[in-house]
């Protein structure tokens, strides 16, 4: 049942015996309330602090991804000055409705290299993480299939490597765009820097290739749609949204060990405060910024912090909060000479008018386009100065240390005027970086938002600056080709001048913004030692030194995949789920198991463009 209040279920939460209560109903949370009730002998509880308005139409239209960061689906989270970008403090998306963040993002579908899922194996001591077993469950979790109208689909991935049978709708950009074919011009050009890669999604993520995106039938997929809807009608699941969960609640103890299944959750600040216990586990899908609040809140992370806000210790876990990282991101802007760019579903109301219907009547048009059809993932040089200093962050050669996107319109993510013309926008952003920060709570008040700090491009070995500058250099080389010689007139404002490497880096330092992967921060390491720098977690995911809490979602990589973080979260969601039910499935076990009975939902940019688009979402609503 989708319970809407914890003040008016109050009664029935009460005298239900829940075996799991999964707090978050985001990306991870979605699939773990439906694998878990399958078995129909689990009592499940999904616990979302925000609505379950998964089928607004802003939510459902790719096109209009942009407006949903600052909208009542978003957190509204801002980072603490960040030192190496001038001290600027920077909005922090996260999804606040049913689907999490999964329902507000930008849809990007990267499963993360074979070198990253590897690196986990050996990171945490557990082979159920490499590539070859996380395999099967990118597989179980996944709907890849085209419109027709995508064109020489077959050519643009690699089908062996893909399911049509999981409930994730994905799939390539059904609108062909005039500077799609340039692009590949380009990549023939200089095909010894950039090479070709037929599917990003088959292991190596780099080279150049087509875009994949959680889009079906021309509509965003998420988690609510895709895992919670088709599980709502089972007798053995709840859903309670507009409910926050500001505690886990130890309940006693198992010989020395705290067992914590218990979780304090309300409606509001100054409202009444429920106590429930799961009879068998507490699971934390909070996300990478509420899980580990929730912990720290609960005393369970470094315990002189509890103690500076005179929280008592459950136990120890220096780890909690650490190790946050994230993905710089930086847009640079060109001036084109074409007219037929994607700014006209800016600039022409009548050619937005009619995409927009052509959306509307049959999900066609480029309202179902997300922010570009192809890109390329890049690697420095092996032989780049920057490794006479610094040992390679990245997981292996398969795992690229730079995105390059060119989107076919004006992008400015930071906002501000949209200068009326033609563009193409070149975003490059850093994969493999080295920074870390934290996370750390500002008071004992769950309604007061953390201190949120990424620590972007504070490496002291300047890596991750250097890598973005090289980032950026390398895109426009791409743009330098013959082959847009012409479409692409010159670079467009502040970043034209930055011409030197001190220039780029100070262009960096004032304009770079963030992908929102935030990622680690409860992260999984070895069995065992709790120590500083050994992980929070297990490898398969309980909390260390406690009984009966487990954390399920994208706090729980060691080190950020050099990828979006979307998949990533589904994959070791789904094999989370298998964990749960059949702990022995641990070390080593075989994804392939388990029904795909979470059936597929068929049919049912960026701050910079918004000012029109807002408009147009206006409009819709
Ligand atoms: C604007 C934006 C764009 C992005 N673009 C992409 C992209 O294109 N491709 C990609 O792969 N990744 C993208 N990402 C990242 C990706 O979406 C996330 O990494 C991933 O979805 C995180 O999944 P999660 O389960 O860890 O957390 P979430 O999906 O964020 O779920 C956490 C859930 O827990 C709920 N919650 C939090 N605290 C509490 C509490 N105390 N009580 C109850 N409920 C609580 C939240 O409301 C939320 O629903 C983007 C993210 C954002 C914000």
């Amino acid at each position: 049942a989708l319970l809407q209040s914890a003040d008016d279920a109050a009664s029935q939460l009460s005298s239900t015996k829940y075996d799991y209560i999964i707090v978050g109903g985001g990306t991870a949370g979605g699939v773990l309330a439906n694998r878990l009730s399958e078995d129909s002998s689990n009592k499940v509880l999904l616990i979302e602090a925000g609505s379950s308005d998964y089928n607004n139409t802003n939510i459902q239209v790719p096109w209009l991804a942009p407006v949903l960061t600052h909208s009542q689906f978003d957190w509204n989270y801002t980072t603490a000055p960040q030192e190496a970008l001038n001290n600027r403090s920077i909005g922090y998306a996260r999804g606040k409705v049913l689907g999490g963040s999964s329902s507000i993002n930008y849809m990007i579908y990267t499963r993360g290299s074979e070198d990253d899922w590897n690196r986990y194996a050996s990171l945490t001591g557990d082979d159920g993480w490499k590539w070859d077993n996380v395999l099967n469950y990118a597989k179980k979790l996944e709907n890849f299939t085209n419109a027709p109208s995508v064109a020489n689909a077959s050519s643009k991935f690699v089908s062996t490597v893909h399911s049509t049978k999981g409930p994730v709708g994905a799939g390539l950009p059904q609108v062909t765009l005039p500077i799609d074919q340039l692009a590949l011009n380009a990549q023939q050009e200089l095909s010894s820097e950039f090479k070709f890669n037929q599917d990003l999604n088959a292991g190596d993520m780099t080279g150049m290739s087509w875009t994949p995106f959680a889009i079906a039938g021309g509509a965003r997929s998420n988690s609510a749609r895709d895992y919670v809807e088709p599980a709502l009608s089972r007798d053995n699941l709840d859903v309670l949204v507009n409910t926050q969960v500001v505690k886990v609640l130890k309940t006693g103890t198992d010989g020395d060990t705290p067992v914590v299944n218990g979780v304090q959750f309300t409606s509001g600040p100054k409202e009444k405060l429920y106590n429930l216990t799961a009879t068998k586990e507490v699971i934390l899908s909070a996300g990478a910024i509420g899980t580990p609040q929730i912990l720290l809140l609960s005393g369970i992370g470094p315990a002189d912090q509890a103690k500076a806000l005179s929280i008592e210790s459950i136990v120890d876990l220096p780890d909690v909060g650490q190790n946050m990282q994230d993905h710089p991101l930086l847009t640079t802007n060109f001036e084109v000479s074409s007219n037929d760019t994607l700014d006209n579903l800016t600039l022409n109301t009548t050619f937005q008018a009619e995409q927009l219907a052509l959306w509307t009547n049959n999900r066609t048009g480029d309202f179902t386009l997300g922010a570009c059809n192809s890109w390329a993932w890049q690697r420095l040089a092996d032989n780049d100065t920057v490794f006479k200093n610094v040992t390679d962050p990245s997981a292996g050669s398969k795992s690229p240390h730079y995105q390059l996107i060119w989107s076919d319109l004006y992008i400015a993510f930071s906002g501000g005027a949209f200068p009326q013309g033609h563009f193409l926008t070149l975003i490059s952003n850093l994969y493999t970086p080295i920074s870390r920060g934290s996370l750390t709570l500002n008071t004992t008040d769950p309604f007061t938002y953390p201190i949120i700090n990424p620590g972007l491009l504070s490496d002291e070995a300047g890596f991750d600056i250097h890598t973005m500058r090289e980032a950026l250099k390398a895109g426009r080389r791409f743009l330098g080709a013959k082959a847009w010689k012409d479409w692409i007139v010159a670079e467009y404002g502040a970043s034209a001048n930055a011409t030197t490497d001190e220039a780029i880096d100070e262009y960096i330092r004032a304009n770079a913004l963030v992908v929102n992967h935030v990622s680690g921060t409860v992260a999984m390491g070895k069995s065992g030692s709790t120590g500083k720098g050994s992980g929070a977690l297990n490898p398969d995911l309980t909390v260390k030194g406690v009984k009966g809490l487990r954390v399920v979602d994208a706090s729980i990589f060691p080190i950020i995949p050099a990828g979006h973080t979307m998949v990533p979260v589904y994959i070791l969601a789904e094999r989370a789920a298998d964990l749960v039910k059949n702990p022995s499935s641990g070390s080593g076990s075989s994804g392939s198991g388990g029904s795909n009975s979470a059936a597929p939902i068929g049919t049912s940019f960026v701050a910079g463009i918004a000012s029109a688009i807002v408009a147009l979402a206006a409009y819709l609503l």
